[in-house]
């Protein structure tokens, strides 16, 4: 049974549509992604996914529960970290988990949670004397001290240095490796495609794509690149007669060859018939960064 089922959800403020007729399920032990640019839409959607707002229309089911009328249900199956969380400074750690073990009926020991995320020797310091990274780990814990089946991580990384994102990164693997599933969202193109197993691209409030990070790339852009230097003159219709090749061209002592299928096995089988050596040969597989231009007409640059 999927884990969370979002069917035609809709959800406007004033007359501001924020998202419209979104769908998508996510299986248990996943980690599903939610990208898209700024105010596309994405926490209005998992908020309403984790009860925190109530949808204009459409219907939303988390583990077999309507977030709206078994409200009272759902905290303890489903842990949510907010963007831009916030805790007083001058709560210590010990002090957090405490407070949040407390809302829970069956909660985790919240001793163990300062272990496995690395906040032993943080226990007695002040929230506002953390590190980006030391906070997003609390931040975790705390999402997952009521033991939830579901943790919805909303922009876990935004703000921290790249090598605390990568570390936030391995925590993420580890909540899924405890049997729990995980909703993304996240700006990083990097993030999602290093972690998520399939990914909904929104744009404007609604989905424009749902699939696998490498079923994201091939649908949007099949096609190929291929440079080299040759190491002698490649006859007309060498490469442009093969069926993979789309095109061919000349930029200074280099080939530009563009293609689908397995265009670097026909390209080069055919340049060593001719005794041809590709010198300085370079690869380029369409990105994830490629689809995302192609789905939602917008760069990188952009959505950060
Ligand atoms: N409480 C609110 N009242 C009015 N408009 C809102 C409210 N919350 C969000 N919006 C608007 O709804 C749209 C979607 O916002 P949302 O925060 O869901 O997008 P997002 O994709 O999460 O963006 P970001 O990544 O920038 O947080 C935006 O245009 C935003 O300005």
């Amino acid at each position: 049974m999927d884990v969370i089922e979002v069917d035609r959800l809709h959800k406007r403020y004033r007359d501001h549509v924020a998202v419209r007729d979104v769908s998508f399920t996510v299986r248990p032990g996943e980690i599903f992604g939610v990208l898209g640019p700024n105010g596309a839409g994405k926490t209005t959607a998992v908020e309403c996914v984790a009860g925190l707002r109530v949808p204009d229309g459409g219907t939303v089911r988390v583990l077999g529960l309507d977030p709206r009328r078994e409200h009272d249900a759902l905290p303890s199956r489903v842990g949510v970290q907010l963007q831009e969380s916030q805790l007083p400074e001058k709560m210590r750690v010990r002090e957090a988990l405490r407070l949040y073990s407390s809302f829970y009926a069956d909660p985790v020991d919240w001793r163990r949670l300062l272990d496995d995320w690395g906040l032993a020797d943080k226990a007695n310091t002040p929230f506002g004397k953390l590190s980006g990274g030391q906070k997003q780990r609390l931040f975790i814990a705390l999402a997952l001290i009521g033991n939830p089946d579901i943790a919805v991580l909303d922009e876990l990384t935004t703000g921290l240095d790249p090598q605390a994102r990568r570390d936030t990164w391995g925590l993420v693997e580890d909540i899924r490796a405890r049997g729990v599933t995980v909703v993304l969202v996240t700006h990083f193109m990097e993030e999602a495609e290093r972690l998520c197993d399939r990914i909904a691209v929104i744009d404007r409030g609604r989905v424009v794509a749902l699939d696998t990070p490498a079923g994201l790339v091939s649908t949007v852009a099949a096609e190929q690149r291929i440079r080299f230097r040759p190491s002698a003159p490649v006859p007309d219709g060498l490469l442009t007669d093969l069926p993979e090749v789309t095109s061919v061209r000349r930029v200074g002592p280099q080939l530009h060859v563009t293609g689908t299928g397995d265009l670097l096995q026909a390209v080069t089988s055919v340049l060593a018939r001719h005794r041809i050596v590709a010198a300085e040969l370079r690869v380029e597989q369409a990105s994830l960064d490629d689809a995302f231009v192609a789905l939602t007409g917008k760069n990188l640059e952009d959505v950060r």
